[in-house]
């Protein structure tokens, strides 16, 4: 792939190109790839900014299309060099049917990788999740663990069911061998709670701090520590994956490496105030207001209710069984995999990855300033 003749010449494709993360690899690739020429944005929604990278030397190649579909996947694979999939459906609220989230994370990853193998693609870079491995269903503390850490991962949420078994497609599909008869590398990356510009969650959350007049409530302990990174350099850690499956393909193929960097371990809640109290916001409480068995309670009657009202509209709210179990168990991660295999560290500084996103929560409509 690297021989001087192909050298300037590589065709990367991002799935879910124009999602959360899949923007910040997209923008990542074209900053941090010299031999990248044409760059493939495949997503069921394709957004304007797209147009703007429009006008820089790499060709840039907007796809609408949807993963479910193997045509419109092997389409878009078809002669590219590396594939980078972050497409997924992320919902742990219960917007989709369990069926429409394994389509999509399951049978979508499953078409790529059909894709690479007829298409002679070789190298597959997968975004996995932290959820794969946990928090488990008996909610057990992951405290600081690695890739190696022994844990109970057992699922019953659809997402984290989807995630693993799309994981595990993946990882076995490495050395498969793809059209020319080379084999295909694979791995996956699994990245810890993503924040940074644009996550819609933090936007959430601001959203209702500036309806409470400019506070929120404190709900879970600030003693349950829940693992975060920035999103800058998870895209960062799979440009470089992507770069380096090549050259270290016995190494990294068929491997997982956790998403870390620098940002501090701390409560969910903690940790986002670190970006909405410069903003304005203030968490009341240094306990949780309510107590725990009550916050069970609500996410009891939310499931509920959004069963009840399913044939009439549509009841998603943040709390939940499932996202009160996660944000109420301890899951943070400490390793140096990444380091050790591909020679990653964090692109982006604490301070730095905390001032973008606090400039980002400052530049949203109606800040609390
Ligand atoms: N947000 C987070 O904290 C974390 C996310 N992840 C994973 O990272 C990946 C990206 O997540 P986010 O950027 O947060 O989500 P997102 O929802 O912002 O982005 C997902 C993108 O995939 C696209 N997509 C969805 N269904 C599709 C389909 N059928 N065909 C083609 N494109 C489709 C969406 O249009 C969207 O642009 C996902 O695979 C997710 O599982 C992993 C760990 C944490
Ligand atoms: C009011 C509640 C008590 C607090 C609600 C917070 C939750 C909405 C979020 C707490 C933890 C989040 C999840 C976590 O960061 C891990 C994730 C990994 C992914 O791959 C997808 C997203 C998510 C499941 C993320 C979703 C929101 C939380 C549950």
């Amino acid at each position: 792939m690297a021989d001087s003749a192909q050298a300037q010449k590589l065709v990367y494709l991002v799935t879910g190109g124009c999602g959360f993360l899949g923007e910040h690899v997209v923008r990542m690739l074209l900053q941090q790839e010299p031999r990248l020429c044409e760059l493939r944005i495949f997503d069921l929604h394709l957004d304007p900014w797209l147009e703007e990278l429009k006008t820089g030397p790499v060709q840039v190649t907007a796809i609408q299309g949807d993963v479910t579909q193997a045509h419109e996947v092997a389409a878009a694979v078809a002669g590219a060099h590396v594939v980078i999939h972050t497409a997924g459906l992320v919902d742990v609220f219960g917007r989709a049917s369990p069926e429409t989230i394994h389509e999509v994370n399951v049978q979508g990853t499953q078409n790529v990788i059909e894709a690479c193998v007829q298409s002679g693609t070789r190298f597959l870079v997968y975004t996995s999740s932290m959820e794969v491995v946990g928090p488990n269903v008996k909610g057990q503390p992951f405290y600081r663990g690695n890739e190696n850490t022994p844990y109970e991962a057992a699922h019953r949420h659809p997402y984290p069911c989807s995630k693993a078994l799309a994981e595990r497609l993946v990882l076995e599909a490495n050395g498969r061998k793809v059209r020319g008869g080379l084999p295909l590398v694979t791995c996956a990356l699994r990245p810890t709670g993503i924040y940074g510009e644009g996550h819609q969650i933090m936007r959430d959350f601001y959203h209702q701090g500036l309806r409470l007049g400019g506070r929120l409530f404190r709900a879970i302990p600030a003693s349950v520590e829940h693992g975060r990174v920035y999103v800058g350099n998870v895209a960062w850690m799979h440009v470089l994956v992507a770069r380096e499956l090549e050259h270290r393909a016995a190494l990294m193929g068929g491997q997982v490496y956790f998403c870390y960097d620098n940002s501090p371990y701390k409560s969910y809640e903690d940790f986002n105030m670190e970006f909405l109290g410069p903003c304005g916001l203030r968490l009341v409480g240094a306990r949780p207001l309510l107590p725990y068995w009550l916050l069970v309670l609500l996410a009891a009657l939310n499931a509920l209710l959004q069963w009840l009202l399913r044939p009439l509209l549509l009841y998603a709210p943040l709390l939940n069984p499932y996202t009160l179990a996660v944000a109420n168990t301890t899951f943070t991660v400490s390793t140096d995999k990444a380091q050790r295999h591909f020679g990653y560290e964090p692109l982006f500084s604490w301070e730095e990855s905390r001032t973008r996103t606090i400039r980002w929560v400052q530049a949203m409509e109606g800040s609390a300033q």
